[in-house]
């Protein structure tokens, strides 16, 4: 519909007054509006109630399950007036369209991506948990909140969605083969749901999240978008053949690889299946912090200046070799830099003592000594230390005093990298009991977060190859980072919480009894992984009691 056709629209409707217009869809037209008696400022988006496509009548009915959830519009009030089908929501800011655009840059910073992948996964949490399908993300359809709300994402445009849970059976829709009319956006509709013509249900939803993200981070955008709005049925037919066409590979090319497989996961999912949406919550907020960004989902724009002043060695026993990660925003002066210090990290410059035979250890060095000569030195460090597994590398002036987040990475994750440096040096179970009750201590401290993070994997990842033998080739843990893995399954494989738990409570038990270094590092390893595969990857009060009677042990064991 034209903006003619909005000519005769009357300056009143419901007790608003309609001021500017604030954007116009294909359906209707957006306008500020302000309410007769209370003065209240409101978004009112107004249809003719002929129109071939009455989308307002269809949010009209889903607003009401949507009320309440963080970044959903509240519907003040919905209903006809003469010819007018008109909601009143709340009113918000731009849509990241249109912040986006007027950045002008060619690709959006990786810090905002993340926040926007944190918080639309979450959104569509929300709102799948009501029974209601999106079934049109987009960047125009994600909009940030009026001051106080303006780190908030909110979702808009509700015209596609749908209820996948029947309400009067309360079961999911079905599947179906037949043909059926294409409801979505070129750009970001999931292949099978643009391509394939199936059923859109919750998997698709995430596809399309993923989508926009690759897009944000692409210079010149998603492939298939380069050539603008396809004009004619051949232009889409071909559009639609370049977009099944791609591959995750080709298109997460030069990204992080969190997003080809959050994009693999979501391809991967049935049409019923309830996606892990807080697995890929953890996943980009790891990502961010792995990044030296803060711990926070908010969406802060423009974005501040990034400030990475560290730069950490990588898990250990990993060949040398190039990232794949290319961050935007971080020079490639700063990958070389960092891809040899992580050679120079990997390569055993000196001999590793072993847990079960103590007496080369004692006999080797006072590595403490060696360690408090090297916190005295406060000045520019490049890994000065005899180098071990999992040493932090930094390049920074910061002092042993300087607080952690003037390094650049949460208080958390620096704390995390530290004791794992430590790990290295221990000398004795004595010391390695101590480092463990600090570990304990730090995940107790943060409140916020008692999920094993990449760091908290690390320190796991390291001190399993102390207990075992610190000169055997051991693969790290945390599976869903590395591509490898212990156990060899898919990351995608995740146990039910009653297998953790259940895993958990024997390790509780079983560590009391526990005769050899050997037998603890094996818990370790089991601890990392069956952590790993659950959902959530917390710490649960059982696994504080295994790490607590890890700690005892290790002092009994000598
Ligand atoms: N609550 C709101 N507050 C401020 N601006 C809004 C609000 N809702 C929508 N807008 C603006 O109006 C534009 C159109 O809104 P919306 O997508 O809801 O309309 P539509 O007719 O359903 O569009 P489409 O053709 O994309 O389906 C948005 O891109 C946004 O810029």
């Amino acid at each position: 519909m034209s903006t003619n056709a909005y000519a005769d629209l009357p300056r009143y409707i419901a007790n608003y007054y309609l001021s500017e217009n604030l954007g116009s869809g294909y359906s209707g037209s957006i306008y500020r509006a302000h309410h007769l008696h209370s003065g209240k400022v409101v978004a009112l988006k107004v249809q003719d109630v002929n129109h071939e496509c009455p989308t307002n009548r269809y949010e009209r009915r889903l607003y009401p399950l949507l009320q309440g959830g963080l970044g959903m519009p509240t519907l003040y009030t919905a209903g006809v007036e003469g010819k007018w089908d008109y909601l009143a929501i709340d009113l918000l800011g731009s849509s990241l369209d249109q912040l986006y655009r007027r950045s002008k840059k060619e690709t959006m910073d990786l810090r905002s991506v993340c926040c926007i992948a944190m918080q639309v996964i979450a959104r569509l949490e929300f709102m799948h948990s009501r029974g209601v399908l999106h079934r049109d993300i987009q960047l125009g359809n994600c909009v940030v909140g009026l001051p106080p709300n303006e780190k908030t994402i909110y979702m808009i445009d509700f015209g596609f969605s749908k209820q996948y849970i029947d309400p009067h059976t309360r079961r999911h829709i079905p599947d179906s083969k037949a043909k059926r009319d294409f409801i979505g956006n070129y750009w970001f509709s999931s292949v099978g749901v643009h391509c394939r013509g199936k059923v859109p249900s919750r998997r698709d939803d995430l596809e399309a999240v993923a989508l926009m993200l690759i897009h944000l981070l692409t210079p010149r955008g998603l492939p298939w978008t380069r050539n603008g709005v396809p004009k004619t049925d051949e232009e889409h037919e071909r559009l639609k053949r370049n977009k099944s066409n791609c591959r995750p590979e080709d298109l997460c090319r030069n990204l992080p690889e969190e997003f080809e497989d959050f994009l693999r996961y979501c391809k991967s999912l049935k049409f019923m299946d309830r996606p892990d949406y807080e697995r890929w919550i953890d996943e980009f907020r790891d990502l961010a912090v792995d990044n030296g960004f803060p711990d926070s989902d908010e969406f802060i724009w423009p974005p501040p200046q990034p400030t990475i002043t560290s730069v950490k060695t990588p898990p250990p026993f990993s060949p040398l070799k190039l990232p794949r990660t290319i961050v935007p925003g971080r020079t490639v002066v700063a990958q070389e830099v960092e891809n040899i210090l992580r050679g120079l990290g990997n390569l055993a410059l000196v001999p590793q003592p072993t847990l079960q035979d103590k007496s080369p250890m004692r006999a080797e060095m006072n590595q403490r000594a060696v360690e408090n000569a090297y916190k005295e030195d406060s000045v520019r460090r490049i890994a000065p230390k005899p180098i071990r597994v999992h040493a932090v590398i930094e390049i920074s002036s910061g002092s042993e005093d300087e607080k952690p987040h003037m390094l650049g990475r949460t208080p958390k994750a620096y704390r995390l990298d530290r004791l794992a440096a430590k790990l290295g040096s221990a000398t004795d179970n004595a010391r390695l009991a101590f480092i463990v009750l600090e570990f304990i201590q730090v995940l107790k401290g943060y409140n916020s977060s008692r999920t094993l993070t990449k760091e908290g994997f690390a320190f796991l990842d390291a001190l399993h190859k102390q207990l075992s033998d610190p000169s055997v080739f051991v693969l790290p843990m945390r599976t869903s980072r590395s591509r490898s893995s212990n156990s060899g399954l898919p990351i995608d494989q995740k146990q039910p919480a009653h297998v953790k738990l259940g895993v958990v409570a024997r390790l509780k038990r079983d560590v009391q009894n526990a005769s050899s270094s050997r037998a603890l590092a094996r818990m370790v390893s089991d601890f990392g992984t069956v952590t790993n595969k659950s959902s959530g990857r917390t710490i649960t009060k059982d696994g504080f009691a295994f790490l607590e009677g890890l700690a005892a042990r290790l002092e009994t064991l000598g």
